[in-house]
């Protein structure tokens, strides 16, 4: 394990941000890091990064205390960006890389090859506040990642963006990651998470209300969905032994059950009451995990 946070507790007087967490973060993974509003992610990533002191508890990155010496092995996407805007963004990141150790060259050199690939040579000399929030947003990551931390921590890396730029941003994560980088991002896009995630987390008021593999955390569910669509009314199974959900949609339903079996049940009751053009069994999605555990409506 590489990033292990050990009984890390954040008080802000007597409001309990953070909960007595405790997470092993796996090496050269993606783990989602997940939670409503006000759960205590950024909390956790500013204890993290030594920004914000923790009340109680220890996180160590490699078996090491995070401090100004090994900060320099992390990168951080914070979720407020903080640009200058005046600056143009050559100075920006040169600025921002020097702080992590890097020398000029090296710099240039770096984020030449990310404005290629995110298809803007032409920032090199413009002014940050002349780029889109979303472009600025593309600059932010560059300034997180342009000196190769060990350890990659994004705080909400796609919200604002567009989907080709989500993208862009996705394929240059899942890179980092073939290259040996771990990183943590927090999401409210639970589509997001299960794309990229092996492993993941999900905070409830400071707490963890799941935790695990993403493979593990569907199967242990239990609840799966079936989709359906026959062109004879399905509206029965409404009320059908199992059936937890019930979803018309345009061509049958979708529906939530409690476990596999249900759907051999369901399967059998449909035989020769018309045609069935679709049967699909599906692991839930981790937004009806999430739905659950977190008990609100989201996304
Ligand atoms: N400096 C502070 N002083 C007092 N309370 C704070 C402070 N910083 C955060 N909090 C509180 O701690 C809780 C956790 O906040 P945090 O920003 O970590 O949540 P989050 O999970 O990142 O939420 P979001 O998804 O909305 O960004 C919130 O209730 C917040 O109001």
């Amino acid at each position: 394990m590489a990033l292990i946070i050990d009984h890390v507790t954040k008080r802000f007087g007597e409001f309990t941000a953070v909960d007595q967490l405790n997470l092993r973060i796996p090496k050269e993974e993606i783990f989602g890091f997940l939670g409503g509003n006000g759960a205590g992610k950024t909390t956790t990533f500013r204890m993290l990064l030594g920004l914000l002191d923790k009340t109680e508890g220890k996180i160590t990155w490699n078996g090491k205390a995070i401090d100004y010496e090994t900060s320099n092995l992390i990168g951080y996407l914070p979720e407020e960006r903080g640009l200058y805007p005046k600056l143009t963004v050559k100075n920006q990141l040169v600025y921002l890389a020097r702080l992590r150790g890097m020398e000029k060259k090296a710099i240039l050199q770096e984020l030449e090859k990310w404005l290629e690939r995110f298809k803007v040579p032409e920032y090199m000399n413009k002014k940050i506040e002349e780029l889109s929030k979303g472009n600025q947003q593309k600059i932010q990551f560059i300034s997180a990642v342009i000196h190769r931390p060990e350890l990659l921590i994004l705080d909400e890396p796609f919200s604002g963006l567009d989907p080709i730029n989500v993208e862009m941003l996705k394929e240059a994560v899942l890179d980092l990651k073939e290259q040996g980088t771990t990183i943590v991002f927090s999401s409210h896009q639970m589509s997001h998470v299960e794309e990229l995630c092996q492993f993941l987390c999900i905070l409830q008021k400071g707490r963890p209300v799941v935790q695990g593999s993403l493979r593990e955390i569907k199967r242990s569910f239990g609840k799966k969905n079936l989709r359906i669509h026959g062109d004879f009314p399905l509206d029965f199974l409404r009320e059908f032994p199992g059936v937890v959900k019930y979803r018309r949609m345009n061509e049958g339903c979708d529906l939530q059950i409690l476990n596999e079996a249900v759907s051999q049940d369901i399967f059998k009751e449909l035989q020769g009451k018309g045609f069935i053009r679709k049967f699909e069994l599906e692991e839930p999605s981790l937004n009806d995990i999430f739905i659950e555990k977190v008990g609100s409506s989201y996304e």
